[in-house]
């Protein structure tokens, strides 16, 4: 089997698992029917990336990082991992990285996703470490709507309140997260329509990859 079918393959049952998650997901957020659900899933899965992250072994891990503290930007990203550990989740209350076991199976939110369900599934901050005797390799599914695609909360998230969020399209939330990256800032604070009320939205990478293991 060639590598292009292996990965078409992989790309056709992970929409499977993709359309099954995103189900239910909304319906937990009372999205009415499945059809409704659908919709939403099939704007969802239009632009899929595939990365394979390779990181070498490092003689001084404590010096370094294999990927940087980071949100990923889209709807959600699914994470499969070699049997090496590496990867991190920030965690609050109180503010830790937690280690994931090797071999798990992660579903990450992204920023567009807390966006569409008006924070009610957060995204979140993770990053990957490197080890001192073995490489590790990491596959990241990202999910994501079409670039000029416009992203506002659902209604049914937003119930009787108000949207937290005003509407982007990828493309535009992309430069905003430049603008974040080189303030140090919040990206999902600078879309916020009301940004002193979201405390929980990070203080930014920056100041969280302060924060020790
Ligand atoms: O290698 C990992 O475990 C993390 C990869 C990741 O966060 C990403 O590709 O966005
Ligand atoms: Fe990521």
């Amino acid at each position: 089997m060639m590598c292009s079918d292996v990965m078409e393959e992989f790309h056709r049952q992970m929409l499977a698992v993709v359309d099954k998650l995103t189900v239910l997901f909304l319906a937990a957020l009372g999205v009415a029917g499945v059809e409704a659900g659908r919709k939403i899933v099939e704007t969802m899965s239009e632009t899929v990336t595939m990365h394979i992250n390779w990181y070498p072994k490092c003689p001084d891990p404590k010096r370094t990082l294999g990927l940087a503290t980071h949100t990923d930007s889209g709807f959600f990203t699914f994470l499969m991992q070699s049997h090496v550990s590496g990867l991190q989740l920030f965690r609050r209350e109180p503010d830790r990285w937690v280690g994931v076991p090797p071999g798990a199976l992660i579903v990450n939110i992204g920023d567009l996703f807390q966006i569409l369900t008006n924070g009610r599934f957060r995204s979140t901050y993770h990053r990957a470490i490197v080890n001192r005797d073995s490489t590790r390799v990491s596959v990241a599914y990202h999910l994501g709507p079409p670039a000029d695609a416009k992203v506002a909360p659902l209604r049914e998230a937003v119930g009787g309140g108000k949207p937290a969020y005003r509407t982007v399209t990828w493309r535009e939330y992309f430069l905003v997260r430049k603008e974040a990256f080189t303030t140090g800032g919040s990206a999902l604070q600078m879309v916020s329509l009301s940004p002193g009320d979201h405390d929980d939205d990070g203080d930014g990478a920056d100041q969280i990859s302060e924060i020790s293991s």
